[in-house]
């Protein structure tokens, strides 16, 4: 069987932070570094107030995503964002089940993989996240919860779906704590997300879905994850703030 290579894929997650000075300057960081948009997929997420300032601003080879969504059109869901709001603004990502969403606003697996299919179906592309907290991979229960998050996500999508699906493997216990995943952890991950897409979605979709990491990437660790055969890529938080992430961006070049 012939395979297609994936394209390296790096995403930036500004999380809550920047104002319209600090995210100015940034995309203007980001338009002059002539990033390499032919080897690598770039994708950045503002704050959502931000969202139509970055698109407006930022080259057009470069993606914009929201960091979260609802999962219905329109209506009286006070506060929410709609995927049809993103489409307006010409922003066509979006993240979904990030830890941070998890944890403090109780996002279960089972919503997570509803919202992801509704964007996919108003015609988002998805960065959907999954990772293991540092007490389930202490007592041995990573795979476990790799595939307790994926379960839902996988009943909810079609084969074609996972063709717009970016997975991203964030370990809880690496996010923003400078702790990264040795790039051996973070293959066996990987390794095992795809096995596990192998056998529950098909081997088709588990060769061609990009699993990226995410969890203190740093311009200095970058190269040694991006070597590994399973890693298509990172998720970046902190250093997404920073000059770095350009660097960032050719860590597989
Ligand atoms: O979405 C990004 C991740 O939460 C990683 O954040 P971090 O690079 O600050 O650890």
């Amino acid at each position: 069987m012939t395979t297609t290579p994936r394209k390296f894929f790096v995403g930036g997650n500004w999380k809550m932070n920047g104002s319209t000075k600090s995210i100015q300057s940034l995309v203007d960081t980001l338009n002059k570094a002539n990033l390499p948009v032919e080897q690598v997929d770039v994708v950045v997420a503002p704050p959502a107030p931000y969202l139509a300032l970055v698109r407006s601003t930022l080259d057009s080879k470069l993606g914009v995503s929201a960091q979260n969504v609802y999962a219905a059109k329109s209506g009286a869901f006070t506060g929410e964002t709609s995927p049809l709001f993103l489409q307006d603004l010409d922003v066509h990502w979006t993240l979904t089940g990030h830890s941070e969403r998890r944890q403090y606003f109780r996002e279960s697996s089972e919503y997570v993989a509803e919202k992801t299919k509704f964007a996919l179906d108003q015609g988002l592309s998805v960065i959907a996240c999954i990772g293991e907290s540092l007490i389930e991979r202490e007592t041995g229960a990573t795979n476990t919860v790799l595939a307790s998050q994926l379960e839902p996500l996988a009943a909810a999508l079609t084969p074609a779906d996972w063709a717009r699906v970016v997975l991203a493997y964030e370990p809880v216990w690496a996010i923003g704590t400078g702790k990264v995943a040795t790039p051996a952890q973070a293959q066996d991950a990987h390794k095992y997300i795809r096995a596990w897409l192998a056998k529950h979605v098909s081997p088709a979709v588990a060769q061609a879905t990009r699993v990226i990491y995410g969890g203190s990437v740093t311009a200095g660790n970058s190269g040694e994850l991006a070597r590994m055969a399973d890693i298509d890529g990172f998720l970046v938080g902190g250093a997404s703030l920073k000059p770095e992430f350009t660097q960032i961006v050719k860590a597989r070049l």
